[in-house]
């Protein structure tokens, strides 16, 4: 061994081509530098005023799945804060159970359009359908929230290949070919937009007591394809996240058999609680909000009490 191979630093050519491949530190131009910038002019005169406007979501808006507990307060939320247009996919039957509450939707926000489009989201055909109507009957669409979604708690041993097919069609899939759908719509107006998916707290976390793998592969992949998206269509202006809400107070998780399962699920909450639906809205305005979302892409807000901390 000679005395040049037992030093411990780099040599004077590593020396040179490590040099050489430092980043240049970036020079702050004087309008950039955070301590002489002017801070953003504020608009409006009114605390209200000022806190409408950084949350608003303005233009149009699809709702899948929006005729369901999830889809539909989260529809409210959008038109509270600004959205002149709606449409709300969903199956037909759960348009016929949902009836009065879209009615009532309807009738708290008059200026509004408010469009019910029948949609499979496991149909490509019924997918070019639905957004094609939105498109023409809405000129674009700024913003896509993807609720469609169905449970699935069987034992994996037993889980049959119908049943983890249809968990994966309806809610991976599906979901991809809505946000394809609408992102191809978004691209063309050159405008971008705002493309919301939801994974869930089972996107990270194994549910106890209640064995449900194919629905929490689902949602990991909705999580994994959030990232993946938002990284490929940044370049259109369009930004793609996620919610992960916990254990929601939902018909999806009611029914008289879930009684002991979700003392369970409370006993396991820092919160103690299951969540109010409407708790997932704050996440849902923000991450489609045009101001205050500018510069959220591929994120996911977990709205679960605390679950996931322990
Ligand atoms: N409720 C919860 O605790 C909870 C927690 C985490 C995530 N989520 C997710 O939130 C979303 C909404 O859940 P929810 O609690 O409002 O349930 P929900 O059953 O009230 O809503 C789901 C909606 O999806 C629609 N849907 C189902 N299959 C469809 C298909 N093939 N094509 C089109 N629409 C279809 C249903 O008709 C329904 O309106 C789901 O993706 C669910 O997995 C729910
Ligand atoms: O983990 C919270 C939810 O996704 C839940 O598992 C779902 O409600 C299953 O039915």
């Amino acid at each position: 061994m000679t005395a040049q191979n037992t030093s411990t630093g780099p040599s004077e050519d590593q020396r040179a081509s490590l040099t050489s491949r430092v980043i240049p530190v970036m020079k702050l131009s004087e309008g950039a530098n955070p301590l002489t910038r002017p801070l953003p002019t504020v608009p409006f005169t009114s605390a209200r005023e000022r806190a409408e406007a950084r949350f608003q979501v303005l233009g149009n808006a699809v709702v899948t799945g929006g005729a369901g507990v999830l889809g539909l307060i989260s529809a409210q939320a959008l038109l509270e804060h600004g959205l002149s247009s709606l449409c709300i996919m969903d199956l037909p039957q759960t348009f016929e159970t949902s009836t009065s509450q879209i009615e009532s939707l309807a009738s708290k926000f008059p200026d509004a359009i408010i469009t019910k489009i029948p949609l499979d989201v496991t149909s490509t055909e019924s997918i070019q359908s639905a957004f094609g109507q939105a498109k023409q009957l809405m000129g674009g669409i700024d913003v896509l929230c993807c609720f469609a979604g169905i449970p699935g708690c069987q034992p994996s041993l037993t889980v049959t290949p119908d049943q983890w097919n249809r968990v994966m069609d309806v809610n991976l899939n599906g979901s991809f070919f809505c946000a394809q759908a609408a992102a191809k719509v978004m691209e063309e107006s050159g405008k971008g937009g705002s493309i919301l998916l939801t994974a869930s707290m089972s996107a990270h976390y194994t549910n106890f007591p209640q064995p449900q793998a194919a629905y929490n592969a689902s949602k990991a992949g909705i999580a994994h394809l959030t990232r993946n998206l938002a990284a490929e269509w940044a370049i259109h202006g369009i930004r793609v996240n996620s919610i992960s809400p916990g254990y929601m107070d939902t018909i999806l998780n009611a029914g008289d058999g879930l009684a002991d399962v979700r003392k369970v699920w409370d006993s396991r909450c820092p919160m103690g609680r299951m969540g109010d639906p409407e708790e997932i809205t704050g996440a849902v305005v923000l991450l489609c909000s045009q101001r205050a979302g500018r510069y959220i892409t591929g994120a996911d807000i977990i709205v679960d009490g605390g679950t996931l901390t322990l």
